[in-house]
């Protein structure tokens, strides 16, 4: 694995600089003294301390480290007041946003001396499984979408997209982790709710993903053909689909309706 030579420093430790930050640490592809993050929080920054991650309270005295990497991982709705606060120590630097719908030239004019890269990346980052869609910005090198790769390639898929297409991965893809997730959690309740031991059920319920995931990936073989291998003629698995698959299929399509709808909104905000 090539080693990140970049220092890089993560503007909020919340839920998801925290997963970027320690899955560059969990990598090994960065010395975790190249990392930093700070949050007003301390809370979210104990954590990340305890693997070796510089942590702060506050950008500017992070920013005064002079990283390479910025990244911005803070909510759409803090973030144009926040990088007003630091935008002169953000000049000449390689700024990543992981904002939800905020555009690139919404950056660059928030962030006119730096050179930007909108990333969109999701939760399992942390774990090096994670997947991110990388956009870059008008001011950005060659050199620049190198490293971004790198940092994300390093935490799982990352792909190059248009800037037209990470809102719909945002929807599918960042949000993605929530609702599988939840998949998970319907499928023990059915379970317990038949008898079995909760813990067993959710181990078991685990299990049976990961185990699909690691054969579709394997293999790259289209999901329906997965299906038809689990589904025995007149069987249980026809009857459960049968119930199961329109109300899925529905229900997917308006939560990612609605997910565009609020990416849209808090662009705006
Ligand atoms: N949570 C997720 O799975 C994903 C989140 N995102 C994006 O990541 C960004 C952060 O989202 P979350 O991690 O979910 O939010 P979060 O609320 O968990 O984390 C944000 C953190 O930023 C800190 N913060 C706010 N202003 C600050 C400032 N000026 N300086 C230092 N720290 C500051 C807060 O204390 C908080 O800990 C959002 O823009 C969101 O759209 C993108 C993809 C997935
Ligand atoms: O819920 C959110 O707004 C963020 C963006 C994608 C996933 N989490």
């Amino acid at each position: 694995m090539r080693m990140l030579e970049a220092t890089v420093a993560v503007i909020g430790a919340g839920s998801m600089g925290g997963a970027i930050a320690a899955g560059l640490v969990n990598s090994g592809c960065a010395d975790p003294s190249r990392v930093m993050a700070c949050d007003h929080n301390d809370d979210k920054l104990a954590a990340l301390s305890a693997k070796g991650v510089r942590t702060f309270p506050d950008a500017g005295e992070m920013l005064a480290c002079d990283p390479d990497v910025v990244v911005l991982a803070i909510k759409p709705q803090v973030l144009r007041q926040s990088v007003e606060v630091v935008r002169a120590k953000l000049a000449g630097k390689l700024v990543v946003s992981i904002a939800a719908g905020v555009s690139i030239a919404t950056l660059e004019e928030m962030l006119s001396d730096s050179r930007v890269v909108r990333v969109m990346p999701n939760l399992p980052v942390q774990a090096l499984s994670g997947a991110s869609a990388l956009c870059r910005g008008n001011l950005a090198s060659d050199a620049d979408m190198d490293v971004a790769l790198q940092i994300f390639g390093a935490l799982g898929s990352a792909k190059v997209m248009r800037e037209d297409q990470l809102d719909a991965e945002g929807a599918v893809v960042g949000c993605g982790p929530a609702y599988v997730a939840l998949m998970v959690d319907a499928l023990t309740r059915s379970g317990v709710e038949k008898g079995l031991p909760a813990q067993a059920c959710r181990e078991m319920v685990l299990s049976t993903m990961r185990g699909v995931c690691d054969q579709l990936l394997e293999s790259g073989e289209h999901p329906r053909a997965y299906m038809e291998k689990v589904t025995s003629p007149g069987g249980t698995t026809a009857a459960g689909l049968r119930e199961l698959e329109p109300a899925l299929i529905g229900g997917v399509q308006g939560a990612i309706d609605a997910a565009l709808r609020r990416t849209v909104e808090l662009a705006g905000e």
